[in-house]
C-alpha cells in the first residue's frame, strides 16, 4: 500500500519525502490555507519541488466555489498545465464527476475527492478517474463506523474491474492506517503527525529502555562500540 502525505507545508513535505518514502502529496484548501501562503504561491512550490521526479502524484484541488463542469474542466486545465505531477482534486458532485470525465479526454489525471459512499465512488470508477478519495475522519467524527465502507469499495472495483486507485483520506491514527490497508485501499494520506505517531509504540520504548539498561550492564572489551 502506498503513503501519500496530506499536506501543503513544504517544509514538512520536504522530511517525510526525503525520509518517509512517501509516494506521493495530496493537498485541499485547507491544508493551503494552514500553510499561511497564496494559493499560486503554494502551488509554484509544489510544482518546482517535484520538478523531474517521476511517478510522484501531487493532487491540487480546484476553487471549491465552481459549480459548472465547464469551469471547473478550465480551471484544472490551467492548474495541470503548471505540472506534469500534477492531479486535479475535483468534489464528487454532479458536476465534479462530467468534469473529470472530460479532464480524462483531455489526459488529465483527477482525484475525486470528498466521497463519503460506495455509491460516488462507482461513479467516480465509471468515468475514468485516476483516484478517488473515501474519507475516513470525517465520517467517525460523526459517529459512523467505516470499516465496511471502505471493504465495499475495494470490493466493488475488484468486481468491476476498475482501474481507479482508491486514497483512503482524513486517517487520524495508525488504527486505521491498518484498517485501510485490511480492506484493500492502494493508498492512504495521512498528514505529518498521524505517520510520525504510527511509526512509533510505547513498548518500543518500553524494550529499547531494557535493552539500554542491558548494554550498559554489560562488560565490554576495547572496541570501535561505544
Ligand atoms: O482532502 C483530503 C483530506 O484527506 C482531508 O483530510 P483532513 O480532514 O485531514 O484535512
Amino acid at each position: 500500500m502506498k503513503y501519500f502525505l496530506d499536506s501543503a507545508i513544504i517544509s514538512e513535505i520536504r522530511y517525510a519525502y526525503e525520509n518517509w518514502a512517501i509516494d506521493g502529496l495530496t493537498t485541499n484548501p485547507k491544508h493551503i490555507m494552514n500553510s499561511g501562503k497564496p494559493f499560486l504561491t503554494v502551488v509554484d512550490e509544489l510544482a518546482s519541488e517535484f520538478r523531474g521526479v517521476e511517478n510522484f502524484p501531487v493532487s491540487v484541488e480546484i476553487n471549491p466555489h465552481l459549480n459548472d463542469a465547464k469551469e471547473m474542466v478550465t480551471e484544472g486545465k490551467k492548474i495541470a498545465s503548471l505540472s506534469s505531477n500534477f492531479v486535479i482534486k475535483i468534489p464528487c458532485t454532479e458536476s465534479g464527476l462530467i468534469a473529470a470525465k472530460e479532464l480524462k479526454k483531455e489526459g488529465i489525471p483527477t482525484n475525486v475527492t470528498l466521497v463519503f459512499s460506495p455509491a460516488q465512488a462507482i461513479q467516480t470508477a465509471r468515468i475514468g478517474a485516476t483516484f478517488v478519495s473515501p474519507f475516513v475522519g470525517w465520517k467517525e467524527n460523526h459517529g459512523e463506523d467505516t470499516g465496511q465502507y471502505i471493504q465495499d469499495i475495494a470490493s466493488i472495483y475488484k468486481t468491476y474491474g476498475y482501474e481507479t486507485e482508491i486514497i483512503v483520506a482524513a486517517l487520524r491514527n495508525g488504527k486505521q492506517i491498518v484498517d485501510a490497508a485490511k480492506a484493500g485501499a492502494d493508498i492512504v494520506t495521512c498528514g505529518f503527525d498521524v505517520y510520525k505517531n504510527s511509526f512509533d509504540h510505547a513498548y518500543t520504548d518500553y524494550g529499547l529502555n531494557i535493552f539500554r539498561n542491558a548494554w550498559d550492564n554489560t562488560a565490554k572489551e576495547e572496541s570501535v562500540l561505544k
